[in-house]
């Protein structure tokens, strides 16, 4: 195993406030984390840096063994993977379904005079097939629906084959059903293998599947726990993180939580 993301010291900090606190964290090869906290913890800050969209304010970023600072981020961007609900908001509503996928091989949202070659057709076919979107190949992206876009966005962040995957809130807005279909299809995907490193960020305990091997508890920029999420998923560490007295529910793998 190498490691695919090390922060070291990592500070983020705007004007007055903190953001990331002297964070401290390492991904390997084949790990799949949940990161989890209340609102404004530091989630996305922290889910930014690892995409190489933000520089820390002081401390060492390592992403896929280049350092951020000292490496050209449009170089290093391909090798990551990201959804996003800000992304989402990028691309253009009339684009069909496959070519938001396919113009992840350019970086680019709106498929305008780029040339994809035959393999990006066929890994934008196979992305398609296997995240249940090969009927929806030539529908607009913006008469999907919310279940719907999640899954091509995921399918988006993978075209380019990429060594970090990183998903930010990715069942956020969805029903019970899409919630429950999307978590069985990320469990697939970190079961396989031959997936990359996958860092996921949420609010939810429910959302997190059960093949996912490490967990990070987030407030207030600071990590409260971060490691096998057998360990971290305590309903003390959850009840410290989210200011809450709080029953831990534990079903098979899955978590879920209420107040006390
Ligand atoms: N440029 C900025 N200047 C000042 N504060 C900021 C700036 N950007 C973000 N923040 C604050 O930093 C905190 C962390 O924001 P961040 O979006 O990383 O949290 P989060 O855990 O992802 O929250 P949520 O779960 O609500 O999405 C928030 O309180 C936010 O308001």
């Amino acid at each position: 195993m190498s490691a695919v993301l090390e922060l070291v010291d990592v500070s983020v900090v705007r004007g007055e406030k903190t953001l990331l606190d002297s964070v401290n964290w390492t991904v390997q090869d084949g790990e799949r984390w949940v990161i989890l906290g209340p609102n404004g913890a530091g989630k996305s800050t922290l889910l930014s840096i690892a995409a190489a969209r933000l520089h820390p304010t002081t401390g060492m970023v390592d992403i896929l063994e280049e350092i951020l600072g000292a490496v050209d981020v449009f170089e290093l961007r391909p090798r990551i993977g990201v959804s996003s609900a800000t992304l989402a908001t990028q691309i253009p509503h009339a684009e069909t379904v496959r070519d938001v996928i396919v113009t992840a091989a350019y970086g680019v949202t709106g498929r305008w005079r780029e040339e994809y070659d035959e393999s990006d057709d066929a890994r934008a076919v196979e992305l398609l097939d296997a995240w249940g979107l090969g009927d929806l190949a030539e529908r607009r992206f913006g008469t999907l629906s919310e279940g719907e876009r999640k899954r091509v966005l995921i399918a988006r962040a993978l075209m380019t084959d990429p060594e970090l995957l990183l998903l930010d809130e990715p069942a956020a807005g969805l029903d019970v059903g899409g919630r429950e279909k999307l978590v069985a299809r990320l469990d697939e995907l970190a079961k396989d293998p031959s997936s990359p490193a996958i860092v996921m960020v949420t609010h939810h305990l429910e959302e997190v599947p059960d093949a996912f091997t490490h967990a990070m508890l987030l407030r207030e920029g600071k990590i409260v726990a971060a490691g096998p999420v057998g360990q971290v998923m305590t309903q003390k560490n959850l009840s410290e993180t989210f200011n809450l007295p709080l029953k831990l529910v534990k079903v098979g793998n899955r978590y879920a939580a209420f107040a006390r």
